[in-house]
């Protein structure tokens, strides 16, 4: 059967992932079939997932349960042992200009204005992308995302003479900029505090509902921020996608009045429960493992 394939869409599937070098190395050169590594070895476990053209998808659950690792092979910067990942139907195999990233810290060049380095993510996805964009429209182009997030008077600025908050709106602004069809978010807004936080979420909803929809993976395991930001929930556990949802909330979500609404409570509530769950989970995993290493008794 012909797959339609969408553009800006991506596709996870029967993705697996370790870091033990020594399976890694197994697997590449044929002494060990992927399914052969051991299920407690593997990072991530069999993972499906189609996110749809347009999507604003985020990535929830326990620190440690792959979220990252699973945002750093969509963005081509991790291999996975086995299975295949997909973008427009055609396979990720590294990084690329049509996905942009915005990692928790570091995104910025510290050596460029905040200006250059807007124009710099613009430059390269043009260049990639064939669009031919003369210096001039480059420079409006940046200005017109900087100014959407509210950083324009400081376009001279540098890296390190801007807070945390500024410095994610800039990586912000370039990484939209860059008009890529796929974004890709790692806790961008982890290190901030709750004020600046928040604010942010608010700009990111804003930007998302008045600009034109790109696919999104956003990785955070704030619930508020999913639910606030989220088109569909995915909710990960031990390296496996354990339950998804859809919030259909309509846009846009002013959280004073959002949070108290019955439909929020109903899904804020079920997303606790599966953070507990799952924590319950690894409690009983890790006093299994103690049993079994003769750490603990019964
Ligand atoms: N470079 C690495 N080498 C070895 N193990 C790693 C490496 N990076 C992550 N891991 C392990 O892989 C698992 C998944 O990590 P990952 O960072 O993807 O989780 P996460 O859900 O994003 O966590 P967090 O929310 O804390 O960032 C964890 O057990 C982690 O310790």
């Amino acid at each position: 059967m012909e797959r339609r394939v969408r553009v800006g869409s991506l596709s996870l599937r029967d993705l697996c992932f370790t870091y033990d070098e020594d399976l890694v190395k197994g697997v590449q050169h044929h002494r060990i079939a992927p399914d052969e590594v051991p299920g407690e070895k593997l990072v991530l476990k069999h993972l499906d997932l189609e996110v749809a053209d347009g999507e604003f998808l985020c990535l929830v659950g326990h620190s440690g349960c792959g979220k990252s690792t699973t945002l750093r092979i969509l963005a081509g910067l991790q291999k996975p042992i086995a299975g295949t990942i997909e973008t427009n139907g055609n396979p990720i195999e590294g990084p690329g200009l049509d996905r942009s990233v915005v990692f928790q810290n570091y995104s910025l060049f510290p050596w460029m204005t905040v200006k250059k380095n807007v124009e710099f993510g613009i430059k390269q996805a043009s260049i990639e992308l064939s669009r031919g964009l003369s210096k001039g429209q480059m420079s409006d182009i940046a200005d017109e995302y900087l100014t959407k997030v509210s950083m324009r008077k400081a376009a001279d600025l540098y890296p390190y003479q801007l807070s945390g908050g500024m410095r994610q709106r800039v990586a912000i602004a370039r990484a939209l900029a860059m008009d890529t069809e796929v974004l890709l978010f790692d806790e961008p807004f982890g290190a901030l505090d709750i004020k600046t936080r928040r604010e942010l979420q608010m700009l990111m909803e804003d930007l998302w509902v008045s600009g034109r929809k790109k696919t999104a993976v956003f990785v955070t395991h704030d619930i508020e921020e999913a639910l606030l930001l989220a088109d569909r929930i995915v909710f990960m556990s031990a390296g496996e996608f354990r339950d998804e949802f859809e919030v259909s909330a309509p846009r846009p979500r002013v959280p004073e009045v959002y949070f108290e609404t019955p439909e929020y409570k109903r899904m804020h509530a079920h997303l606790l429960d599966l953070f507990y769950k799952a924590e319950e989970t690894k409690l009983d995993q890790a006093d299994r493992e103690q049993v079994f290493d003769g750490g603990a008794t019964l």
